[in-house]
């Protein structure tokens, strides 16, 4: 099996290749893909397969889809589960694509399970998403040891929980997954916690739904943002992550994530392995 390694601030995936959709890919072999130190070591699996031939639970794509958008994202976690989306994700995927030669730079749309997604690209150097309109759905909470933090649901075509903080978040125990009401996220949570620490600029941890602690997450720092930005209203973002500097853009229409995507390198699983 064919893969390239990549990461966006961080976030790192491994790339497969599947452009007829030939791959069987189970959660298991994504697990065992991703496994820091007995496979190639991820946040997450990025399959590369033309939307034409993506099975969708049975179904095939959407017309919008298939009219919209030649690849597919089709995401997985690092503990083999799927996501509907993944803002680091499409920015490496955008950068995959045109380093392989199978897209341009330029502008042009991507189809995730949570919809087309547009990116914009040079050459090389950054990538930016947008991510379309968050949809804040009101308050929450999430604690860790005992301790409450209290944020805002905001879904991101994925569900997230943007606490914040007065505390650096450099001190925050993530070592396991914060606590929260498994009857308010039927579908579990990623729970991001954020500090600001200047204007419209925040500093954020997250622990993700399906991967543990990740250095970054696309989608968390819009919700972030979106949480902190308030009553404030649209304008730019920056927003420090263990993993490096992404600048998000709010509008009142949509939003917009910028930030590094890094190819890294490239092999084949031995055969037989997975
Ligand atoms: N790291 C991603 C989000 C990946 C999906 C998430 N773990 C979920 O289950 O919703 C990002 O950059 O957005």
């Amino acid at each position: 099996m064919r893969f390239v390694k990549g990461h966006g601030t961080e976030n790192d995936f491994v790339i497969l290749p599947d452009p007829d959709g030939a791959l069987e890919l189970t959660a298991e072999a994504v697990a065992r893909l991703c496994d820091r130190r007995a496979g190639i070591g991820a946040d997450g699996v990025l399959r590369v397969v033309r939307t034409k031939a993506m099975d969708l639970d049975g179904a095939g794509p959407d017309d919008a889809l298939l009219s919209g958008a030649e690849w597919f994202m089709d995401y997985r976690n690092a503990d083999g589960s799927i996501a509907e989306m993944c803002g680091n994700g499409t920015r490496v995927f955008a950068r995959y694509l045109v380093d392989a030669g199978l897209a341009a730079p330029g502008e042009w749309d991507i189809a995730t399970r949570a919809g087309l997604k547009r990116v914009t690209l040079g050459a090389s150097g950054e990538v930016s998403v947008d991510m379309g309109a968050p949809v804040a759905l009101g308050p929450g909470e999430a604690s860790i040891g005992g301790a409450v933090f209290r944020g805002e649901r905001v879904s991101m075509g994925n569900p997230h929980l943007a606490c914040r903080t007065d505390r650096p978040v450099a001190a925050l125990d993530l070592s396991r997954a914060p606590d929260f009401d498994p009857a308010v996220y039927p579908d579990g949570v990623n729970v991001e916690f954020y500090r600001p620490v200047g204007d419209r600029h925040l500093e954020m941890r997250v622990f993700e739904r399906g991967s543990g602690e990740t250095r970054s997450c696309g989608t968390g720092t819009v919700a972030a943002a979106v949480a902190a930005a308030g009553e404030s209203g649209p304008g730019e973002w920056t927003v420090d992550v263990p993993g490096g500097r992404l600048t998000v853009t709010l509008d009142g229409r949509t939003s917009h994530l910028r930030g590094p995507a890094v190819l890294v390198a490239e092999g084949e699983t031995r055969p037989g392995w997975i």
